[in-house]
C-alpha cells in the first residue's frame, strides 16, 4: 500500500466510525450542537409533563408542576424542555413577584427517569443533558421573581438539585431528600454541586454529596437546606402563605431585590458549572453509571 492508498484507506475507516457513530445518534464533534438540536434530541424520550399554572397569576405568583405520577415524577427529556418552556414563559411575566416550583402526586421529584437515563446514556447524551439543564435552572434563578420549592415525599437525585435552585426551600414533613448520585455512579448533572456550595459552603456541600445519605425535614432544617417545614396534607396552602408574605411590596421592588441577589456571583457560578458539566458528562453511561443501574437501587429501603 503506498502513502496515497494508505491516507485513503484511513479517511474510509474515519468516515465509517463516523456513520456508525451517527446511527446511534452519536457524532464526533458534539459541543458544536446548537441548543436547538440538543433541545429535539432530549425531547425524543417522553413521559410525563411540566406545566406552568396561572391560577395565581393575578398575585403575580406562578406555579410550576412536574407531572410524572406512574415514576415517582421522574424527569424524562421531554419533562426538561418542558420546564425549559415554562421558564421561557415567566420571563415574560412583567408583573410576576413569585413562582412556587412544585409537583402533582405524592412525591416531588424521583430524579432523572432510569428509562431516560439509561437510554441516553453516552458522553454525549450527558454533555446535552447537562447543558440544557444548566442554561434553564441558570435562567430559573435569574428570574427576577423570588423562588421556592416546595417539595414533599422522595426528593432524589436530580429531584433533589432542582429542589436548591429555588431561593426558598420548603419541604414537608414527609420528605426524604438525598443527593444519592454518587450510588448510581455520576457526579450531578444538573448544577446541584455548585449551587449546594453557594447555598451552603464548601463543608456541608461535600457532606451532602460525597455522604449520598437520605434526609428527613428536620435534618433538612438542621443543615440549613430548608427554610421552613410545612405539613404534608396543606403544602401548597402553607406554600402561598408563605410566598405572600414574602411578596408584600409593590412587584419593581421585589424584582429588583431578586435581580440584585441573583446575579451578585454570576461570573464564578458560570465557571464553576462549566467545570461540573466537564467533570459529569464522560460518566453518563460509564462502567460505574451502569453497574449502578444494573443493581436497581430503591434509595429508601434500609440494607439488610
Ligand atoms: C438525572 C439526574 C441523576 C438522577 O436523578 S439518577 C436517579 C436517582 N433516582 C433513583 O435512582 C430512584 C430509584 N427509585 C427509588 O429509590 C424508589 O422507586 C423511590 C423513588 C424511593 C420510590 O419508592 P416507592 O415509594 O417504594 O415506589 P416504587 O419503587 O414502587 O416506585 C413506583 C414506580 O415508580 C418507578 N420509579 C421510581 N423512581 C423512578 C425513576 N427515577 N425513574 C423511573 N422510574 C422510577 C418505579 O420503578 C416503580 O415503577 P413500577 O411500578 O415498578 O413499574
Amino acid at each position: 500500500m503506498n502513502r496515497k492508498t494508505g491516507f485513503r484507506f484511513l479517511i474510509r475507516i474515519m468516515e465509517r466510525w463516523k456513520n456508525t457513530a451517527r446511527s446511534f445518534g452519536e457524532v464526533s464533534n458534539f459541543r458544536d450542537t446548537s441548543i436547538e438540536e440538543m433541545e429535539s434530541a432530549l425531547a425524543k424520550y417522553k413521559g410525563g409533563e411540566v406545566m406552568l399554572s396561572k391560577e395565581y397569576w393575578n398575585e403575580g405568583i406562578a406555579v410550576i408542576y412536574l407531572n410524572h405520577p406512574e415514576k415517582k415524577n421522574a424527569m424524562s427529556g421531554k419533562m426538561i424542555v418542558d420546564l425549559r418552556k415554562c421558564v421561557a414563559e415567566l420571563e415574560s411575566f412583567k408583573d410576576g413577584k413569585a413562582v412556587i416550583l412544585t409537583s402533582k402526586g405524592d412525591n416531588f421529584c424521583s430524579g432523572g427517569d432510569l428509562d431516560f437515563v439509561r437510554a441516553s446514556g453516552t458522553p454525549q447524551g450527558g454533555f446535552f443533558m447537562s447543558t440544557i439543564m444548566h442554561n434553564t435552572l441558570k435562567r430559573f434563578r435569574n428570574l427576577p421573581l423570588t423562588s421556592v420549592s416546595l417539595v414533599h415525599g422522595p426528593t432524589l437525585g436530580g429531584g433533589a438539585e432542582l429542589s436548591v435552585y429555588s431561593d426558598f426551600l420548603l419541604a414537608a414533613d414527609n420528605v426524604k431528600l438525598g443527593f444519592v448520585h454518587g450510588k448510581m455512579g455520576i457526579m450531578t448533572p444538573w448544577g446541584g454541586t455548585t449551587r449546594l456550595r453557594q447555598l451552603l459552603g464548601e463543608r456541608k456541600a461535600l457532606e451532602l454529596l460525597l455522604g449520598s445519605k437520605v434526609y428527613s425535614a428536620e435534618e433538612c432544617l438542621q443543615f440549613g437546606l430548608v427554610s421552613k417545614v410545612v405539613n404534608t396534607t396543606n403544602r401548597l396552602d402553607e406554600a402561598l402563605d408563605y410566598v405572600r408574605q414574602l411578596t408584600i411590596h409593590h412587584p419593581s421592588i421585589v424584582r429588583a431585590y431578586k435581580t440584585v441577589t441573583s446575579h451578585y456571583d454570576e461570573e464564578q457560578f458560570e465557571k464553576s458549572l462549566v467545570l461540573e458539566r466537564e467533570l459529569f458528562h464522560p460518566m453518563w453511561g460509564s462502567e460505574l453509571n451502569t453497574a449502578a443501574l444494573n443493581k436497581n437501587i430503591k434509595h429508601l429501603e434500609q440494607k439488610k
